[in-house]
Order: structure tokens, then C-alpha cells, then sequence
């Protein structure tokens, strides 16, 4: 059996009465009202509900890039007011988040140069992140010259890099195929393990929700609110067909499905597997 790394514990990441308006007078557009959040250090916790419905805008409340109306994301006792070294975000978009122009090794090192790090550090935390997604082979290519999945693996390596202990992951995998989604999911679960990260995900997969999360929070109405907060009991170490034939699985599945269905958000709206 393999073994876990202790939980990388900066404290835990919170939103406390959150609300996010867009706009203001009467263009104002109340997307998020009211949140409280805690997400648990050490877990994946994976984000889903219709399109529109301010996943995109939760993820980056949490992560500092844009700041609450009113209430506040607290990371243990600090108020989050803007980016901190602690977190790292992934987008969905992985090819406007590379420097064309610079090889891989180049792109996972830039955040660090721009942050002061020194050559050495900066080349063997980038080589070690690169390892850890399986690209070690590959640090002197352009980022044009991978394939969209390996191009994402760049993206998380170039997360990784920072040494954060907070993963936030907006659809990562939402334009790669099915094979090399599954591979970037058990890859995420992998880092979870290895790394004692906490990792949260946005995503409109439900199927994929439950094969990451030890949680799964559902976002429904608008502004949105959470409408099902679901504990995902299958264990840690994960396989994508095994796991997803259990039983217990199927059900999770259908239950967040139907709570869907009973908030009335039409499901017409969220992506099926
Ligand atoms: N900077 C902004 N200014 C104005 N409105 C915004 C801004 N950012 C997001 N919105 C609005 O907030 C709402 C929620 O958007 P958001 O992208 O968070 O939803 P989502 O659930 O992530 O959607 P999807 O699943 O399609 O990515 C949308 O109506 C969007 O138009």
C-alpha cells in the first residue's frame, strides 16, 4: 500500500458570508450571495454546478485575484486580499497561460524568476515539478510542440513550482479527450498523495467530480447558493474503472444529479458524461 504525505497545513481556506456583485446601480449583477465555505486542508474538494452559476468567480474569490462585495476568505487567521504565495490556480485555458516563445523548463521557471528565486533554486524546483507530472523528458521543448494534455501538465508543474499548499484548479481538464482527462485526474490524485496539497476543482463532469473529490459542493440559483454538500466515502487510492463501477459511486452520481434536479437548475445546462 502507498503511503500519504502529511498534510501541507497553512491553515484552512474560508469564505465567510461571502457576496460578489458585478456592476453597480441598476446594471449592479449579484452573482454569489452570502457563502460560507471551509475547505479542509489536505482534501480535494470539487465545485460543480451550471454554467454561469459563479464557480469561475467562487474560485477566484478564493484565490485573491478579485476581492468579495462583502464578507471575506480568511486562509487559517489571514484575510485574503489579493494573490498569496500559498495558493496556485490552474485554468481551463493552458495554452494562453504558456510563453510560446520560451521551452518548457523556461515557462515553469518564469514565475519564480519574477518572484527572485536564483538560478539553481529555480532550475531544481522546476526539474522536480516537471518530474512530478511526467515531463522530465521533455523540459527543452516548446510548449507548441506538446499535446494538449502534456501542455496542461506544464500548467500544473508551473503550479506546483510555487511550493503552494492550496491547488485551485478551473476546469483543467474540460478541453482534452476522455483518455488523457482520466490521466491528468489520476495524475491530480497522485499529487494530492504525494504532495499533502489541497486541491480544489471546478468542473461541469459530474462522473469526474466523484472520482476526485472527497467532497463534492453543489452550486445552484442566482445569485448562487450551495444546494447539496455531498461527502465522497470511496477511499483514497482511486482507478478509473474500478471505482467508477462501485456501487457507491453510481449512487453519488445520482445524487447529485437529482439534487440538481430538485434545486432547479436545469441539467440541461450542466455537462453530462
Ligand atoms: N468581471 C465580470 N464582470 C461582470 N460580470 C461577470 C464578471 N465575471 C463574471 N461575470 C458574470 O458572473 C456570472 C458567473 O460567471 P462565472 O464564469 O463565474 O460562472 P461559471 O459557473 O464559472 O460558468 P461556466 O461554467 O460557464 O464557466 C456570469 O453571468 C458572468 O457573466
Amino acid at each position: 500500500m502507498s503511503t500519504s504525505s502529511p498534510i501541507k497545513d497553512v491553515g484552512t481556506l474560508r469564505a465567510v458570508g461571502v457576496q460578489k456583485t458585478f456592476g453597480t446601480g441598476s446594471a449592479a449583477n449579484t452573482i454569489i450571495a452570502d457563502l460560507d465555505l471551509e475547505l479542509t486542508p489536505g482534501d480535494v474538494t470539487c465545485l460543480v454546478g451550471p454554467s454561469g452559476v459563479g464557480k469561475t468567480t467562487l474560485l477566484r474569490l478564493l484565490s485573491g485575484l478579485i476581492q468579495p462585495s462583502e464578507g471575506k476568505v480568511f486562509l487559517g487567521d489571514r484575510s485574503i486580499t489579493g494573490p498569496v504565495e500559498d495558493i496556485a490556480v490552474v485554468f481551463q485555458d493552458y495554452r494562453g497561460s504558456m510563453l510560446p516563445w520560451m521551452r518548457v523548463l523556461g515557462n515553469v521557471e518564469f514565475p519564480l524568476q519574477a518572484r527572485g528565486v536564483g538560478k539553481r533554486e529555480r532550475f531544481e524546483r522546476a526539474r522536480r515539478c516537471l518530474e512530478l507530472v511526467g515531463l522530465q523528458d521533455n523540459m527543452d521543448k516548446f510548449p507548441w510542440q506538446l499535446s494538449g494534455g502534456m501542455q496542461q501538465r506544464v500548467a500544473i508543474a508551473r503550479a506546483l513550482a510555487y511550493d503552494a499548499s492550496i491547488l485551485l484548479m478551473d476546469e483543467p481538464f474540460g478541453s482534452l479527450d476522455a483518455q488523457t482527462r482520466f490521466e491528468l485526474e489520476e495524475l491530480t490524485l497522485r499529487l494530492r498523495r504525494d504532495l499533502g496539497i489541497t486541491i480544489i476543482v471546478v468542473t461541469h463532469d459530474i462522473d469526474e467530480a466523484v472520482f476526485l473529490g472527497d467532497r463534492v459542493v453543489v452550486f445552484g440559483g442566482r445569485p448562487s447558493r450551495i444546494v447539496d454538500d455531498v461527502a465522497v466515502n470511496l477511499g483514497r487510492e482511486r482507478e478509473q474503472l474500478a471505482t467508477k463501477a462501485r456501487p457507491e459511486f453510481i449512487e453519488l452520481r445520482t445524487r447529485i444529479l437529482s439534487e440538481i434536479k430538485n434545486n432547479g437548475i436545469p441539467t440541461s445546462s450542466v455537462r453530462l458524461p
